[in-house]
């Protein structure tokens, strides 16, 4: 077993979905993600795992420019979006956020009411023609987001009087409603009771294929039920990655296995 940086065996996937090379973060002086490059695959959810500040979330949010909103931050190297470069000057990024969407660690619903939570997107990004089409993208987003049995008859309630596990799911519903191809979650359940949770982890179950998926978790449970790729994260690399099942019981790097069987975390 080698302790140096693993091959990415998953690297140059055909039916990769986005692709990262040799991506650095910084903020300011430190860097806190090293030289990544990953292919992220359009039918699987990808989980990536770490031990706490090893920049998961930090390369997460630069697969859709969300680290654009932290003033010191800097990335360096490419990513691709099904072969456009993410970075390129002349890139929308509010399109780009639409096309890549992303749950945080928090249920963040605004203090609107459940319908306008999911209306909200696609009226900015005119999909919608007309009330009809609009109550159409409401309903059919609740509905994949698992919530519209528990809401439809108060589609008029404030979205922040949902419990916590439903808010998350409203969440997801808000991604969808502007028909993304990629949703990130970072750390989406961390918030949420056990029940809430198993809601969660048989959504992404649900959704996988429609939507490449890549979510942050500290919960190698949760990695290993919800995700069929995994990538391991320490000190701002990318050690190893592969088939989850592979990772959780045939490591290829001693620091991967150390982590797995709980030496560190
Ligand atoms: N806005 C910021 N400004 C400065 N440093 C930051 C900022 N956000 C994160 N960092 C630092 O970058 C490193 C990576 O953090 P990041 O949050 O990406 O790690 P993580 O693996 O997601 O951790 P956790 O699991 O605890 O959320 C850490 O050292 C962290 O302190």
């Amino acid at each position: 077993m080698t302790d140096t940086v693993a091959a990415t065996p998953l690297r140059n996937d055909a039916a990769a979905k986005m692709t990262a090379r040799e991506v650095s973060v910084f903020y300011g002086a430190k860097k806190a993600v090293d030289s990544v490059s990953i292919d992220i695959s359009q039918d699987n959810v990808t989980a990536f795992i770490g031990p706490s500040g090893c920049g998961k979330s930090t390369f997460l949010r630069t697969l859709n420019r969300m680290n654009d909103t932290i003033a010191n931050a800097r990335v360096e190297g490419q990513i691709v979006l099904d072969g456009e470069d993410i970075y390129a000057p002349a890139m929308d990024v509010v399109q780009l956020r639409a096309r890549v969407g992303m749950v945080f660690q928090k249920p963040n619903p605004f203090p609107k009411s459940i319908y306008e939570n999911v209306a909200y997107g696609p009226r900015i990004h005119g999909l919608a023609d007309g009330r009809a089409q609009m109550d159409e993208i409401v309903e059919r987003s609740l509905k994949r987001a698992g919530l519209w049995e528990e809401v439809k008859d108060r589609l008029q309630d404030s979205g922040t009087a949902l419990s916590g596990g439903q808010q998350q799911r409203l969440c997801i519903a808000r991604a969808i409603a502007v028909d993304p191809e990629v949703i990130l979650m970072d750390e989406p359940c961390s918030a949420l009771d056990p029940i809430a949770t198993a809601r969660i982890e048989e959504l992404i179950h649900e959704l996988r294929g429609r939507y490449a998926i890549v979510i942050v978790t500290h919960n190698m449970q949760q990695a290993a039920r919800v995700s069929q790729r995994t990538a391991f994260f320490h000190l701002g690399s990318l050690v190893e990655y592969g088939e989850t099942s592979e990772i959780f019981t045939n490591p290829r790097v001693e620091r991967t296995k150390d982590y797995i069987t709980g030496r560190y975390g």
